[in-house]
């Protein structure tokens, strides 16, 4: 199953899911001898790589000094509210492993999603050096991302006008449509993509509906999404559709 840029590898189960996109991360890190960026995602589906990461041999494998973390969106909730994407992941292994200065939060103690959103940009373009993606130069060494059972990536949620955004970096989403229902800060399509690679994680029977709507190639955020490298769908057997568990 490929499309342009675009394919998939099959494992087992969680846990091999976890360490195939440990190791995945690892392979991005050892190709860039400079300043590395990752950007997360929130969610489930992450929470058992991130884990990973904090175990060896991850940890000793990591230059932490050199990686810079991400988030691909957030709830515009307070940090440190368990609802925060970037609160699990520091819970879950940045702030036993990684440098606080390494550690890019969308910082929601602002007035409203759009103001966090602007923040937000500045200081991606701030690391980035310029105000202008560059297909040749990307953002991001691996933006990971989950699907929502609607087929969302980030906060980018089927018909909602983020979704169109090509001319900002990140955007303010008012509002969400699936739990849990509080504003959101998202990403735009063009700063997702301008990435190395981009990794779907997919694990467990409940995302093979929506993988089954996406191996369709229905209009999704999901199906939009796309790496100006490498797109990979790292998909566990329980998530696969029926007939593609063979
Ligand atoms: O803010 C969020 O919730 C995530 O960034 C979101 O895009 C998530 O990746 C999908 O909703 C899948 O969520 P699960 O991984 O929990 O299935």
């Amino acid at each position: 199953m490929t499309a342009p840029n675009r394919h998939i590898v099959v494992v087992e189960d969680a846990v091999a899911l976890a360490e195939a996109a440990a190791d995945r991360l690892i392979e991005r890190i050892e190709a860039n001898p400079g300043r590395i960026a990752i950007c997360m995602t929130g969610g489930s589906s992450p929470k058992r790589l991130y884990e990973l990461l904090a175990t060896e041999p991850y940890r000793s494998e990591i230059p932490w000094d050199r990686v810079h973390w991400f988030i691909g969106d957030d709830r515009f909730v307070p940090s440190g509210d368990p609802l925060n994407n970037m609160t699990m992941a520091r819970t879950a292994f940045l702030d036993a492993c990684a440098p606080l200065a390494n550690v890019h939060p969308i910082k929601t103690d602002v007035a409203n999603p759009d103001e966090a959103a602007a923040l937000y940009a500045r200081e991606l373009q701030s690391f980035y050096g310029t105000d202008k993606l560059d297909k040749a130069k990307p953002l991001f060494d691996l933006v990971l991302l989950g699907v929502g059972p609607d087929g969302h990536v980030a906060s980018l949620f089927p018909g909602y006008p983020a979704i169109e955004v090509k001319d900002r970096w990140v955007v303010g989403v008012p509002e969400a449509h699936v739990k849990p229902f509080v504003p959101r800060v998202s990403l735009t399509q063009p700063a997702l993509a301008s990435c190395r690679e981009m990794l779907f994680l997919m694990s467990g029977e409940d995302k093979r509906a929506i993988l089954t709507r996406v191996l369709k190639g229905q209009d999704l955020p999901a199906n939009r999404a796309r790496s100006d490298g490498e797109t990979v769908w790292l998909c566990d057997k329980a998530a696969l559709p029926d007939d593609a568990r063979g």
